[in-house]
């Protein structure tokens, strides 16, 4: 495949970065990659294990000639990077991101933007527990979906090649609307990731109870919610901050089935309870029957 961008800047070195610029490379979708982190031994690492032919102490020096801007912070991060590098954006260059939440991320990114750049917002459904560049691999977004939330009156043209970018780097393209993603994203990702931060909480207490038999014996259900709950703190932490509504709205939710599941148990209710059980395993057997599952190996595992 030809190159797509002349020159990509990437603004964060981490899991996401990286994955992406592997699959750039073993793609050929861009003519140079250059980058910027916070730390020096991030910005030594990237370079080191060539993910980036150049990098910059400051994402200002990062994005200059940069015809695809890629911000992979954590999402409390966005205003203060898109404030920097306004200045020293070139005219008809694309601005995308990778963040978990969309709304926020527009509502801190696009203000500081110019009026010649085009900004459009984006989120890979693809990620593990590990951070940092030497967590990233070129199959990452193989086969996952990328949710692109274009803003109205967008350039038609810059979406289309970031579409053609997205597809080259492996991934299935869909495009919502911001605040549809967020509530997908509520259900799909971020109320799970909180419940399994919980669980994991709640085990580590009966642990002092239990003397480490908990963790000892956990089978493999409880070893995939110690995964999750292992993700990046900071990423995590941003994203409940600004994905507020949608999470304590599904929250609601789960905790109201919650005390009905607890209730049934309590009073021995065995026919809600299997029916409930049912009702959710042909749900998983609906998805695979539709060829829906479109989870990638556990890259996660293998990574460890
Ligand atoms: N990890 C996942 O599973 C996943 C999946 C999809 C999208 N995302 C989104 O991608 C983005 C990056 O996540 P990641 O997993 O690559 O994280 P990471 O921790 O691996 O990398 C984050 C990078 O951002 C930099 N950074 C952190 N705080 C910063 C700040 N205040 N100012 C400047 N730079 C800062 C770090 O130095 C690092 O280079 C986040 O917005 C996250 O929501 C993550
Ligand atoms: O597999 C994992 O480690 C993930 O949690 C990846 C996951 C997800 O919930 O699916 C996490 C956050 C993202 O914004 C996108 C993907």
């Amino acid at each position: 495949m030809s190159a797509i961008y002349q020159r990509v800047a990437f603004v964060g070195l981490g899991l996401i970065a990286s994955s992406m610029a592997h699959a750039i490379r073993r793609a050929g979708l861009a003519g140079e990659i250059t980058g910027t982190a916070r730390s020096a031994e991030t910005r030594q690492v990237a370079l080191e294990i060539g993910l980036v032919d150049a990098v910059f102490d400051t994402a200002a020096e990062a994005v200059v000639g940069a015809d695809l801007v890629v911000l992979c912070v954590p999402v409390g991060a966005m205003a203060g990077i898109a404030q920097e590098i306004a200045p020293y954006l070139e005219p008809g260059v694309t601005v995308t991101d990778v963040g978990s939440v969309k709304q926020a991320v527009i509502a801190a990114v696009g203000p500081h933007l110019p009026e010649h750049v085009h900004f459009i917002p984006g989120h890979p459904l693809a990620g593990t527990e590990h951070s940092g560049p030497r967590a990233g691999f070129a199959e990452l977004f193989d086969n996952r979906w990328c949710i692109l939330t274009p803003l109205d009156g967008g350039d038609a043209p810059a979406l289309e090649r970031l579409v053609s970018f997205w597809q080259g780097i492996g991934a299935h393209v869909d495009l919502m609307d911001p605040p549809h993603h967020d509530l997908v994203l509520a259900v799909t990702s971020h109320t799970p990731h909180l419940i399994a931060y919980t669980m994991v909480g709640v085990a580590d207490d009966l642990r002092r109870v239990t003397d480490s038999e908990v963790i000892k014996y956990s089978a493999a259900g409880f070893r995939d919610f110690t995964r999750i709950a292992a993700s990046d703190p900071t990423m995590w932490r941003d994203v409940f901050l600004t994905n507020k509504e949608a999470t304590l709205e599904v929250l609601g939710r789960f905790t109201e089935e919650l005390f009905a599941l607890q209730r049934a148990i309590r009073t021995g209710d065995g026919v809600l309870l299997h029916d409930y059980f049912s009702r959710t395993r042909a749900i998983r057997r609906g998805i695979i029957e539709a060829g829906q599952d479109t989870a990638a190996p556990d890259f996660g595992r293998a990574k460890r």
